[in-house]
Formats: structure tokens, C-alpha cells, sequence
């Protein structure tokens, strides 16, 4: 396997770095322009596994789409609600959003659907999505266990109704029912049983939805109204860059008491993880946004934090990577759910801390750093970019840390490491 190792930087680093688009807002838009009628053209949009993945099934339903990287360019000619392929194979690799976002799609489909993904995607739940579908008389086989992948669905028409959908384990399931639920055959009224986590992506969705022409009324925190018979608009569209991929270039500021700046980004931006530059704040960083970039200044020493993570869940392994540094503990909190996502979180954070060395406790629902001396370790990345792109971080104020797969960042950001450099050497 593999191996990067990251070279300590005796100084504070200063440094302006560009960041791919937004892995969300690509996949979201892929979407909602298949369903348009006719061309729209994706501007910065992300290239890589999770993105491709995406286009690639778009393309095996018969939406035809033209990728242009140099450019960061994708140009979908969507086909108004019609999927014209009746029978296709679809690979999500590790992608959480292509798989609940094209498993909703598919339903709109008039034919034989088969999904699958990576192992770690067949633990990933699909269930409570799947079930509103069967409910409302879409066929689904499951091959193994039922509510994972691999499954074949039987696409013919989404019944839409009063629906039901619990969302305490991933909110990727709601953002999928929402988006096709315009096309359902009447308006559709979508209740969220108990808790919703990760609610800033529920927000993302309803906002891109309407960028693209649909309007959602939502009632409280707990209930949304889609009317029937609205249609997306084929559109030109630019997407931000990612801010979640941004934290580490932030963090690294944050350690070395430098400044970075990332450009592009904004804090009126529809990701929720923009709320990392709060994280920072409070922790002792100062922030300044100006016109086309946000600078973030890290202090002499870091302070430590008690912070409900639940909506800014992504960020957990940036916390926890420079959470050592602080001078008081640094605290996560009601992110039970990432236990769910592409490892299981919580656990291969606090394994590698404990690897570095640093004090640390597990909660069910998230973890309490103490701020430790770390000794050098290889880190296990378990097939989960944001360890690898994370603890990157930690490895410029120590020596020795070595990053095993470092590969495996291509989910989101293939080229990481090449800008992580850049950015130390500048
Ligand atoms: O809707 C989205 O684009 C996402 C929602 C979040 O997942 P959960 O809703 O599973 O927490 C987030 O972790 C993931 O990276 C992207
Ligand atoms: C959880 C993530 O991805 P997904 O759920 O889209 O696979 C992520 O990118 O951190």
C-alpha cells in the first residue's frame, strides 16, 4: 500500500489555494439537470470518484452528459423526467449521494434498475427511503440483506402521497425524495419521524431546487410540501468550491498560527460546513472575508471547545486531527451518525489519535480530546478520505506522521495532496 509522508513546517504557512467544486452541490445539480428538459452546463464542477460515478449512471439511464476536466465542465441534456435506458446496471463506488440520489432516480424510470456499490457501501442504510418507495408500490429485490445494496428496482412511477421517512441516520434520503418529488404523480407532503440530521444539507437541497425553478414549503423543522407538476429548468449553473474540503486547508492556518486563504469561497455559501470558519473563530482564529477569497489567521495557541456537530458532521475529523494542539479539551458532540458513512467515524478517529499517542474518550455519539504531545505514527486511512485529508494536517507540527492510501482522497479530492504541497511550499 501506499504511503505519504508529511514534512513539519517550522513556520506558520501563508499561503492562497484554490479548491475544487462542492462534491454535494456537483451530484445535486447532475441531478436536477437529468430531470430538466434539455442542455445545462455545469460550471466548476467536481471531478472525481464521487461526481464520475454519478455522471457514469446518468449516462447508463441514457442521459446523455459530456465531461469536460480541463474545463471543469459538465454538460447534461436532461430529458424532462423521462429515463430513457429500461434496463441498466449501476455502479455508486463509495458515494453516499449517488446512491440514494440515483436510487430515487431510477424510480421515475419505467424498467429494470440494478444498483450496487463498493463493501463498505452495501453497510451504508438505504432502507427507509426504499421502503416509501415500495409503500407506494415501486418494486424493490434486495439481493442480501434488505435495505442495503445490491438491489434491483423495478422504476414505473413515484406514487408521491403523504410520506413518512425517519432521517436519524443520514439526511441524503430526504434530500433525494424532495428532489423528485415534483415528478411524482400528485404533490407530495414528506413528514420526518423523529430526528433529522445533517438539516444544512436538507437546506442545500431545497435551495438548489430552487435555483433550478421548484419550489418546496416547508412547515417547521419537520415537514415538507412539493407540488406536482413543476419542472426543473435547464440551466447554466456555477458551483462553489467545496467548503468541506476547504477545512484542511483552514486547519492548516489554525496550527501553524499562518494565514491561508482559500478563493472563491463565500460565507453566504449554501454549504453548511462554511460554519467551520465559526469552529475557528472560536477557537481563537480570526477570519476576514474579502472580495473573491476568506482568510483565515491562526492564533500563538489554539483554544479547546465544546461543539454539537450534528449539522457540520464532515468536519469531525478536522476537529479531531488538530484538537491536540489546543490548550483545553476540545469536545464533538451529536454526530452519532457518521457511524454510517464511508467507515465508521468516530471509531477510526479516536483509534488514530490514540495511535498518535493522544488522550482521548468515545462517546456513543462522539468523543473528548485532551490536549496531548503526539508521538509519530503511519495513520489508517480505512478507505475514508477525510482521514487521509485530516491528518495531513496534524503531520505539519509533527514529525513523522506518514499517511497510509493516500489514494483514497479521490473520492472527493484526487488531486489533495498535490495542493497540500503547494500550499507548503509558497
Ligand atoms: O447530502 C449531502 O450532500 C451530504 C449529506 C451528509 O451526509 P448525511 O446526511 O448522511 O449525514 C454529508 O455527510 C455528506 O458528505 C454529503
Ligand atoms: C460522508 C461523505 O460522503 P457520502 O455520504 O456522500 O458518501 C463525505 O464526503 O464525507
Amino acid at each position: 500500500m501506499d504511503t505519504i509522508a508529511i514534512p513539519t513546517l517550522n513556520r506558520p504557512v501563508d499561503a492562497t489555494v484554490e479548491i475544487p467544486g462542492s462534491k454535494s452541490i456537483t451530484n445535486r445539480a447532475l441531478l436536477v439537470a437529468a430531470l430538466a428538459q434539455g442542455d445545462s452546463i455545469l460550471e466548476n464542477a467536481l471531478f472525481s470518484e464521487d461526481s464520475k460515478y454519478f455522471a457514469k449512471c446518468l449516462e447508463n439511464l441514457g442521459i446523455p452528459i459530456s465531461l469536460n476536466p480541463d474545463l471543469a465542465q459538465m454538460q447534461v441534456s436532461g430529458k424532462g423526467g423521462e429515463i430513457p435506458a429500461t434496463q441498466a446496471d449501476l455502479f455508486v463506488g463509495l458515494a453516499g449521494t449517488a446512491a440514494r440520489f440515483i436510487s430515487a432516480l431510477v424510480v421515475l424510470g419505467n424498467g429494470e434498475y440494478r444498483l450496487d456499490g463498493v463493501p463498505r457501501m452495501r453497510e451504508r442504510p438505504m432502507g427507509d427511503m426504499l421502503t416509501v418507495f415500495q409503500t407506494g408500490g415501486t418494486t424493490v429485490n434486495f439481493e442480501g440483506n434488505a435495505g442495503y445494496m445490491p438491489y434491483t428496482i423495478y422504476g414505473q412511477q413515484f406514487a408521491g402521497g403523504h410520506i413518512r421517512i425517519k432521517a436519524n441516520q443520514t439526511s441524503q434520503q430526504l434530500s433525494a425524495l424532495l428532489m423528485i418529488a415534483p415528478y411524482a404523480q400528485q404533490d407530495t407532503i414528506i413528514e420526518i419521524e423523529g430526528t433529522l440530521v445533517s438539516q444544512s444539507y436538507v437546506k442545500m437541497t431545497c435551495r438548489l431546487m430552487a435555483d433550478f425553478g421548484v419550489e418546496v414549503n416547508q412547515i417547521g423543522d419537520n415537514q415538507f410540501h412539493i407540488k406536482a407538476g413543476q419542472r426543473y429548468q435547464a440551466k447554466h449553473y456555477t458551483i462553489e468550491p467545496d467548503a468541506s474540503n476547504a477545512s484542511y486547508f483552514f486547519a492548516a492556518a489554525a496550527v501553524t498560527g499562518g494565514r491561508v486563504r482559500v478563493k472563491y469561497l463565500t460565507k453566504q455559501s449554501y454549504q453548511g460546513d462554511i460554519l467551520w470558519l465559526n469552529v475557528l473563530e472560536q477557537m481563537g482564529c480570526q477570519v476576514r472575508e474579502a472580495d473573491g477569497y476568506i482568510e483565515v489567521t491562526g492564533p500563538e495557541q489554539l483554544q479547546g471547545i465544546d461543539i454539537d456537530m450534528n449539522d457540520i458532521s464532515d468536519l469531525v475529523q478536522t476537529l479531531g486531527a488538530i484538537a491536540p494542539f489546543a490548550s483545553s479539551p476540545v469536545t464533538i458532540r451529536n454526530v452519532e451518525h457518521i457511524r454510517y458513512k464511508e467507515t465508521e467515524r468516530i471509531h477510526a478517529v479516536v483509534t488514530e489519535l490514540r495511535r498518535l499517542g493522544v488522550k482521548v474518550e468515545e462517546f456513543p455519539d462522539g468523543l473528548k480530546v485532551e490536549p496531548s504531545l503526539i508521538t509519530p505514527a503511519a495513520i489508517e486511512t480505512y478507505h475514508d478520505h477525510r482521514m487521509a485529508m485530516a491528518f495531513a494536517v496534524t503531520g505539519l507540527k509533527v514529525p513523522g506522521i506518514v499517511i497510509k492510501d493516500p489514494g483514497c482522497t479521490a473520492k472527493t479530492f484526487p488531486d489533495y495532496f498535490t495542493r497540500f504541497f503547494k500550499m507548503i511550499e509558497q
